[in-house]
């Protein structure tokens, strides 16, 4: 065996550089063919020895076949996988099926051919590859895992005071559930969820973090004391081993739309370390869909596309690429928040069963839609939100992010229509929802309506992996045309009931108060910082 060249010590991946035998090389190789099976004759492969370089490859061993004489031709390209066959034959000699090709390698020294070997098996008792990674691209994991493993990040989720009270009341409201328990906490971060399970008195949590967030994490514990109740175990839920099965799963894997992130599949996943009768917190998740009219997101995405339409933008005719510009803007989903009134009918219902649905139940997610039009308008897409229960021994608590709920860093999802479509109360809209998983982690979301009873239809396929984030933190506006009464009137009676009230309170030795902007009318919603 030879040792690789300063060059090629470059190339060597962090996985390799664990394992010195996948980048390597072996020279003064002789290939042959078997030519005759019955006879058990071969032939040479190649005219003259070649050097057999090895590399790594996350799906095996990469090898390519070069002359000795010329290396810098390949001759041949194969990939040294798991199910590869192979045998030794006698002391310099073995065979090994690669594709279709059989072949015989007559190594240079015994000690070669023991090495290639070893390469070989290495490979075949490589542990199959875990589902996440065959889910997921590589350069995606590694940006999702960077993401999480800031402090600043797992801040903007913890401080998401809804969401982590709510976490908090549902685990403490139903102690019975966890007292004295075994708890497993799914994507840990930094723990925030192990240490309410202590809380709720737990005897044991498991908290899986697959970010540099777990020494975070394992800090918090140690510097808390619980380090006897909460063992960090840094990895993905998909590849770690726990020592025993667990009483309850927590975990908080919402992303936007709920499905975004594909981590409801980490959590169905984890139920295998589930004792049966085991509970889910949460235990059940609803996505809500409803047709929306908002004419001013949709020319603002529209006029934002319309740079593109430019003949002359310093000079440069930019037409050709409107349609594209187009597509672009329209295939982001669009993140913010907005008054339910825009809905024009109730929405519909997916339900995400954390107990009994399997992962591969979110590959591909159809759902079927049919909606009542309760207002005549221009329809501009679909919106989107979710609420998750947790259904405990005690009481049943929702977390929502629905737009007539207090606001969460999930806020709400739109996908517009590029053809927005025009609709009549009494008129029924059906159509699908399809969410297709990808390999970044999220979903394309393909959405399509149409006009019972008519040829109307509208369709767009958008990419939830790149929403665009519109939330300004002004406060929402009820949609133009939803007052029945004159507002001006409305505030100015509203003035003169306050100050009557002011006065006899004023009259009965009481505090005045200043009954303009009390909160009543108060639609603001808090600065939160964006995912
Ligand atoms: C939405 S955060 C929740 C963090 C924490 N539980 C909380 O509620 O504040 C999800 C966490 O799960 C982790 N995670 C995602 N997929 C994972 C996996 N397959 N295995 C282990 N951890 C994972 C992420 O790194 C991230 O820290």
């Amino acid at each position: 065996m030879s040792t690789p060249r300063p060059e090629e010590h470059q190339k060597f991946s962090a996985a390799a550089a664990l394992c010195p035998l996948s980048n390597c090389q072996f020279s003064g190789v002789v290939i042959s063919a078997i030519a005759d099976e019955q006879k058990l004759e071969f032939t040479n492969k190649y005219k003259g020895s070649c050097t057999l370089l090895c590399s790594y490859d996350s799906q095996g061993i990469v090898l390519r076949i070069v002359l000795d004489a010329d290396r810098e031709h390949v001759l041949k390209e194969y990939m040294i996988a798991a199910d590869t066959d192979a045998a030794q034959m006698g002391r310099r000699s073995y065979a090994v099926t690669l594709e279709s090709d059989n072949l015989v390698l007559r190594f240079a020294s015994d000690q070669d051919q023991q090495l290639f070997r070893k390469v070989v098996e290495n490979v075949k008792h490589l542990r199959p590859k875990s589902v996440f990674s065959q889910r997921t691209e590589e350069s995606s994991a590694s940006q999702y895992f960077q993401f999480y493993g800031y402090l600043s990040q797992q801040q903007n989720m913890m401080q998401d005071y809804v969401r982590t009270s709510t976490y908090q009341r549902a685990i403490l409201g139903n102690a019975v559930d966890f007292q004295d328990k075994i708890v497993l906490d799914v994507g840990a971060g930094s723990g925030i969820l192990s240490f309410f399970a202590v809380q709720a008195g737990a005897a044991k949590v498991y908290a899986i973090e697959a970010s540099n967030m777990a020494q975070y994490a394992q800090q918090l514990v140690e510097s808390n004391n619980v380090q006897h109740k909460i063992s960090v175990i840094p990895g993905k839920i998909e590849e770690i081993e726990l020592p025993e099965k667990v009483d309850v799963i927590i975990s908080e894997p919402m992303g936007y739309m709920l499905y975004n992130e594909r981590m409801l599949e980490t959590y169905l996943h984890a139920r295998k370390w589930l004792k049966p009768n085991g509970k889910m917190y949460p235990t059940h998740g609803d996505l809500h869909i409803a047709p929306f009219s908002d004419e001013s997101l949709y020319s603002e995405q529209y006029n934002k596309a319309n740079f593109w339409y430019q003949s002359a933008f310093h000079g440069v005719d930019l037409t050709t690429l409107h349609k594209e510009g187009m597509k672009e803007y329209f295939r982001q989903p669009i993140v913010d928040t907005f008054d339910i009134r825009i809905c024009m009918a109730k929405s519909v219902r997916h339900v995400c069963d954390f107990l009994n649905d399997k992962e591969d139940d979110l590959h591909l997610i159809d759902i079927p839609l049919e909606f009542q039009i309760l207002q005549t308008g221009i329809c501009h897409g679909l919106a989107f939100w979710f609420d998750v229960e947790f259904s405990g021994s005690s009481q049943n608590v929702w977390l929502s992010t629905s737009p007539t709920a207090p606001l969460t860093h999930w806020y709400q999802v739109r996908c517009l229509l590029p053809m927005p479509i025009f609709i009549k109360q009494g008129q029924t809209l059906t159509g699908r929802v399809l969410l297709e998983a990808n390999r970044r982690q999220s979903y394309d979301v393909t959405i399509d309506l149409h006009i019972e009873g008519t040829l109307i239809s509208s369709s767009n396929t958008l990419d939830l992996k790149n929403p665009y984030f519109r939330y300004t933190g002004a406060p929402v506006q009820a949609p133009p045309g939803t007052s029945t009464q004159s507002p001006s009137e409305q505030y100015w009676t509203q003035v003169d009931t306050q100050g009557s009230r002011n006065s006899s309170s004023m009259l009965n030795g009481g505090l005045g108060v200043n009954g303009i902007g009390d909160g009543s009318m108060d639609i603001t919603h808090g600065l939160m910082h964006p995912h």
